[in-house]
């Protein structure tokens, strides 16, 4: 099969708020997958980015459907497994918790804090027991691609940092000036609604995941830094998201080139407690995309 009709594909980009179609992919088709999980947030878009085929999923579906909490997650990351992706490009607007991190800086964080209060946020269950490593939730590998990517790009506006730590809270209601801080105290660098459950899920379906964040504000910490609101972030975002689709395009060729070895590709093997033939028909097929064939 040619790259050009293939109905699978390695990469796939989860666009974030503000990222709901990539220009530069040809070729497209889009593909309806039902999962055990539900529906995906929208058709997922395969096409041809740079020669490579990759899949496309809006996160909040066309029009931006669903709030942070309402995103069906696993069906997902589910349907990107069932296209055989091993390697997801996540983008996503994030506020800023440290002055040095500018609205339309980018940054490809190492570490995540779950504060999120009400996702489902396992495949496992039903009489299947995992427990996937998440010391390192966001693909190191991944993650060195993504920072040379930008370099590569040239980005005019802004600068690109690593090795920040990304708190992911509920929503859909920005923070306190007082919650603002105390992510601070904990370290954060900077502030989500959707990462999480996402690298969970990523993880133990074995897909490789990491983010590329867009710094759209300040959050509501800042002495003297507006606190931000949707429409804020979204101005800021609109700035940048051309400047990430050219980082995006050079990752999606160094990854196919590539094709960096992850920790999250053989995450399962090493976590799954339950022997396969320990588990019920029903769950064995409910979960059996992520199951070792
Ligand atoms: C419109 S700003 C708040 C919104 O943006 C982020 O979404 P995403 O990670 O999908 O880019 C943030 O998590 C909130 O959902
Ligand atoms: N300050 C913020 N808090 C949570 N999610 C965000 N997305 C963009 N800015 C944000």
């Amino acid at each position: 099969m040619t790259s050009a009709t293939k109905q699978t594909a390695d990469i796939a980009i989860i666009g974030g708020s503000g990222l709901y179609q990539m220009a530069d992919l040809t070729n497209k088709r889009r593909v309806k997958v039902e999962t055990p999980f539900g529906e995906p947030s929208d058709d997922i878009v395969l096409g041809e980015l740079t020669g490579t085929t990759v899949a496309f999923l809006a996160r909040h579906g066309q029009g931006h459907k669903f709030m942070p909490s309402e995103v069906p997650y696993r069906a997902n990351i589910y349907a990107l497994k069932t296209l055989g992706v091993r390697y997801i490009i996540s983008v996503s607007a994030v506020g800023s918790l440290q002055e040095n991190l500018k609205p339309l800086d980018m940054v490809v964080p190492n570490q995540m804090i779950d504060m999120t209060k009400q996702r489902v946020s396992s495949f496992f269950g039903d009489g299947a027991v995992a427990h996937v490593s998440m010391a390192d939730p966001l693909c190191p590998a991944m993650s060195e691609v993504l920072t040379r990517s930008y370099d590569k790009a040239n980005i005019a506006d802004g600068r690109c940092h690593s090795k920040a730590t990304y708190v992911c809270i509920e929503g859909p209601q920005f923070s306190t000036r007082a919650e603002s801080q105390w992510y601070r105290q904990m370290n954060a660098d900077i502030i989500g609604m959707t990462n999480m459950p996402e690298a969970k899920l990523a993880r133990e379906t074995s897909i490789a995941y990491a983010t590329l964040a867009l710094v759209t504000d300040f959050d509501s910490w800042h002495p003297t830094e507006e606190a931000v609101s949707a429409d804020y972030a979204i101005q800021n975002l609109m700035k940048n998201a051309d400047n990430a689709q050219q980082v995006i395009k050079e990752a999606v060729a160094l990854l196919a080139s590539e094709q960096p070895k992850s920790i999250a590709h053989t995450a399962l093997a090493q976590a799954l407690v339950t022997p396969i033939e320990a588990m019920s028909d029903k769950t064995k097929t409910r979960i059996s995309a992520l199951l070792p064939k």
